[in-house]
């Protein structure tokens, strides 16, 4: 991946949690994917008796991994069901805030936490900016189903209009890729995605659907990395 990729999440990473991790903070949800990892990197920055004083609730194996790892103390929303602010990445965010997550097949733990949030900030790179959703990421709507319900679903998902759905395949492992959960991942492209809400709405109607990857007036900010190196800031 390019540097100045990199250089774009790390900045809307860093400046997300300097404006929305305040001192009175004790519980922090912390999303998934490769720009968390500088949520991460930037927490651990902070003044280490604060550090102590604060829960970290993660919402994947890979995001315990890295709280784990920096030595923070890491709950749950069993726990903690009153979270702070929760930071997240997004694969694609439109216009009004709405947002494409689960292309690393995390978005069932990382709604949970985003929802027991009194804040949900999103940071992404450049990349990720859109106006309409099915602009920049063409994978589709990432949908987490149980394994016994794949195929009834990926059909509803066809006659639903996206024709081109499939079942996510692992790629070191033989067969599909199996989420934190236990669940399978289907893909669904439904071209430009001008109503979130009900393409959202359609789809958690499919029984055997768990969660669907479309996050829909969630986010209260959304920091981008840009190319040239500034940060730009969405607000609802
Ligand atoms: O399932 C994964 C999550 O929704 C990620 O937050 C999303 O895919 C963005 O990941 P990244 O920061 O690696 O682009």
């Amino acid at each position: 991946m390019s540097s100045l990729i990199e250089q774009a999440k790390q900045k809307a990473a860093y400046q997300a949690v300097d404006e929305h991790v305040l001192p009175t903070h004790r519980v922090i949800g912390v999303g998934s994917g490769s720009t968390v990892v500088h949520v991460v990197a930037r927490l651990l920055q902070r003044d280490p008796e604060l550090n102590a004083k604060t829960v970290f609730i993660p919402t994947s194996f890979q995001s315990r991994g890295l709280l784990l790892d920096g030595g923070l103390t890491v709950g749950d929303v069993e726990q903690y069901p009153d979270i702070d602010v929760t930071i997240d990445g997004a694969d694609e965010v439109d216009a009004q805030l709405n947002a494409i997550k689960g292309g690393g097949a995390a978005h069932l733990q990382e709604k949970v936490v985003a929802e027991a949030a009194k804040k949900f900030v999103i940071v992404a790179d450049y990349r990720k900016d859109s106006k309409v959703l099915g602009e920049q990421w063409l994978k589709g709507v990432p949908v987490e189903v149980v394994p016994f319900a794949w195929k009834a679903v990926l059909k509803k998902l066809q006659e639903q209009g996206s024709k081109d759905a499939k079942l996510r395949m692992a790629v070191a492992k033989a067969g599909p890729v199996v989420t934190d959960n236990g669940n399978f991942i289907i893909d669904a492209p439904f071209g430009l995605i001008h109503d979130p809400v009900k393409c959202l709405r359609d789809i958690k109607l499919i029984t055997g659907v768990v969660e669907v990857g479309l996050f829909c007036n969630m986010a209260e900010v959304a920091y981008f990395g840009c190319e040239d190196g500034s940060v730009t800031i969405r607000t609802k």
